[in-house]
């Protein structure tokens, strides 16, 4: 027989009194202690850490595209491509999340759906934030928090800062100059489809070798937006599959309202462009 493994001979350290342990640094007992059923429903839990990981990955997707966005008003753009690449695979991460959501069926959410209330993923504040720095905008999406001024005012400042889509444009406009119309737009609504931000981008990737970080920042912004697509139709598909064509809990049609939302384009430009190549 041999012995069992002993971690303490191989040095492991076994007593934390007064260091800093895994759960301290994690702080996992405010995490693993915010998990609190209303009902006696065996799903809701699952349906409360899909949300609340969500929420997690969502906060690094702020961190990452904030980060982005200034990396690219700077004279390297390089740094920026990492953290959209980052950004591209944690919604790559939240696909595949609905893999286990889709485990719920109607007959199970329905055993606590009226527990929600009127509450709603329409109300992820950070998921608005997300939409506001890419550049989906719209003043409206901020009144469900009125009730708490300091989410309302940092959505508000969003609407104050160029999108990320506005910056590339910018760095676009460096190589290739863009109409003052596109470079001076109302920031707090989204950017409108241009005939001559087309007509850029269309240089940029008819002529790659001359115009290559431009090239490579289209393509990462194309697989984000690539990305997000993909995350909001799984969302729909889901929702169909669980409350059919009901009104959604925080009041709108529900998949009418999310079948609409897949017609968003954030970049529209990048899209369009390819057509004509
Ligand atoms: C069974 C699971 C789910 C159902 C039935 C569902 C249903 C809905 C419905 C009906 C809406 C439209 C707004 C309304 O409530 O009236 C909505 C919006 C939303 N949901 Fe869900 N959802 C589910 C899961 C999720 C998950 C896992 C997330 C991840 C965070 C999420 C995030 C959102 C967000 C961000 C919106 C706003 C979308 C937008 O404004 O474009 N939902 N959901
Ligand atoms: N809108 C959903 C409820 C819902 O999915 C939900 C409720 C509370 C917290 C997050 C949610 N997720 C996405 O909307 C419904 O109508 O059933």
């Amino acid at each position: 027989m041999t012995k069992p493994y002993d971690p303490e001979g191989e040095g492991a350290r076994m007593s934390f009194d007064g260091a800093m342990s895994y759960g301290d640094y994690l702080q996992l007992d405010k995490v693993l202690n915010a998990q609190a059923p209303i009902s006696k429903a065996h799903d809701e839990l699952l349906f409360i850490i899909q949300h609340q990981t969500s929420e997690l990955w969502m906060r690094l997707a702020v961190h990452e595209l904030t980060a982005a966005r200034e990396a690219l008003q700077g004279a390297d753009m390089r740094p920026a491509f990492k953290m959209l690449s980052r950004v591209s695979r944690i919604f790559e991460q939240l696909n595949g999340a609905w893999d286990v959501l889709r485990t719920m069926t109607p007959s199970d959410y329905t055993t606590f759906r009226s527990s929600l209330g009127q509450s709603s993923g329409f109300q992820s504040y950070q998921y608005r934030q997300i939409e506001f720095i890419l550049g989906n905008r719209n003043r409206a999406m901020i009144r469900p928090h009125a009730h708490r001024p300091d989410l309302a005012e940092l959505l508000e400042a969003e609407l104050d800062r160029p999108s990320l889509y506005d910056v590339a444009l910018r760095a676009l406009h460096a190589s290739i100059p863009l109409p003052e119309t596109v470079l001076r737009r109302d920031l707090a609504l989204p950017h409108a489809d241009d005939a001559a931000v087309v007509a850029a981008w269309t240089e940029v990737y008819r002529h790659p070798e001359q115009h290559w970080a431009l090239y490579e920042l289209a393509e990462k912004l194309v697989d984000l937006e690539d990305y997000f697509r993909r995350w909001r139709f799984n969302h729909v598909t889901t929702v169909e599959r669980v409350i059919g064509f009901k009104r959604g809990t925080g009041g709108t049609g529900g998949v009418s309202y999310l079948k609409r939302m897949l017609e968003v384009e954030l970049f529209p430009e990048l899209w369009h462009l390819r057509t004509g190549l």
